[in-house]
C-alpha cells in the first residue's frame, strides 16, 4: 500500500528557532499518526506545512489523491489547495470558532461544505446535514440555531459535522479537545474515535495529551525541538519509550 501523505525532510525556520529540523513522515490510509510533544515543540507547525497552510524552507510533501494523482503540497497553487480541502481534506481546529460561520444556523454551517463540493438540491442537503448533526449527537431541533447559542463540546461537535459531511479522506486534527472540560473531552475523544473507525479516515492528530493519542492513534510521532525523536506503534512507544524525552513524557503523565 503506498502512502497517502509522504513526507521527506521538512526544515522550517523563524529567525533563530528550529520549528521543523529534517523531519520526515508516512501516513496510510486509514491510519491515526498522533503528533505528541510538549508546547513549541513544532506539532501545529508541521501540521499546518503538511495542509500546506504553511510553507517550508526545505522538504518536500506528497499527497496521493483518491484517482492516484499525485500532489506536490508545498508548490501547490491556491485553488488546487482549496479543492483538496473541499474534496479529500478536513481541518479541525482547537478553536471551533475558526473554522465555524458563527452567524450562520448550525444546519447552515453543515449544508454549506456540501454546498461548496458542488451539491445542490435543497432538500438533499437539509436531510444530509440533519444526520450528520444527529451523528455528532446534536439534537435536531438546534437545527436552525446560531453555533454560539451552542457550548464548546457542542460547537466543536459542530466542527467535526462540517468536516465530515464531505467524506474527507484526510483530516488534520490540531489539539480538537484542547481548552475543554475534562468531562467534555473524555465524551468528544470517544465520538471521534467511533468515527474515524466507521470512516475509516486517516487522521494526523496533534495533541500534547498523551491519553487522547494512546485513545487515538494507532502511531505516535513524539516531536522535541522540531526534531522526530522517536515514532512507532502507539502502544510500544507509551509503554516502552526508548527515548529519554519520551520516558519524562509519557512519566509525567503518570505523575499527574
Ligand atoms: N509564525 C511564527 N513566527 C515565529 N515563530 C513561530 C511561528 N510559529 C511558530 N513559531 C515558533 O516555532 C516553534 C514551534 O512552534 P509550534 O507552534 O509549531 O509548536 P507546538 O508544538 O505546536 O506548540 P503548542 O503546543 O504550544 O502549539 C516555537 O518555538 C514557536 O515559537
Amino acid at each position: 500500500m503506498n502512502p497517502l501523505l509522504e513526507a521527506r525532510g521538512l526544515n522550517l525556520r523563524f529567525g533563530a528557532v528550529d520549528a521543523l529540523l529534517d523531519v520526515s513522515l508516512d501516513l496510510y490510509p486509514g491510519e491515526v499518526v498522533g503528533i505528541v510533544g510538549e508546547s513549541g515543540s513544532g506539532k501545529s507547525s508541521l501540521l499546518k506545512v503538511l495542509a500546506g497552510m504553511q510553507g517550508a524552507d526545505g522538504g518536500c510533501v506528497t499527497y496521493t489523491d483518491a484517482v492516484g494523482t499525485d500532489h506536490d503540497v508545498l508548490n501547490i497553487s491556491d485553488a488546487a489547495r482549496r479543492r483538496l480541502m473541499r474534496s479529500e481534506w478536513g481541518f479541525v481546529h482547537q478553536n471551533a470558532r475558526d473554522a465555524l460561520r458563527m452567524n450562520v444556523s448550525a444546519g447552515g454551517n453543515v449544508g454549506e461544505r456540501l454546498m461548496a463540493a458542488g451539491a445542490r438540491h435543497f432538500g438533499k442537503i437539509r436531510e444530509e446535514a440533519a444526520h450528520w448533526l444527529g451523528r455528532v449527537e446534536i439534537d435536531a431541533s438546534r437545527m436552525d440555531d446560531l453555533p454560539r447559542t451552542f457550548s464548546g463540546g457542542m460547537q466543536q461537535r459542530l466542527q467535526i459535522a462540517r468536516t465530515l459531511v464531505t467524506r474527507p479522506r484526510l483530516v488534520f486534527m490540531d489539539e480538537p479537545t484542547g481548552g475543554l472540560d475534562v468531562s467534555v473531552q473524555a465524551k468528544l475523544l470517544d465520538l471521534i474515535r467511533s468515527l474515524v473507525a466507521d470512516l475509516g479516515l486517516a487522521v494526523l492528530l496533534v495533541t500534547h495529551d498523551i491519553a487522547a493519542a494512546r485513545l487515538l492513534s494507532h502511531r505516535i510521532v513524539v516531536m522535541r525541538h522540531g526534531r522526530i525523536v522517536e515514532e512507532g506503534l502507539t502502544d510500544r512507544v507509551l509503554d516502552d519509550p526508548q527515548h529519554p524525552y519520551t520516558q519524562l513524557l509519557v512519566s509525567s503523565v503518570l505523575a499527574a
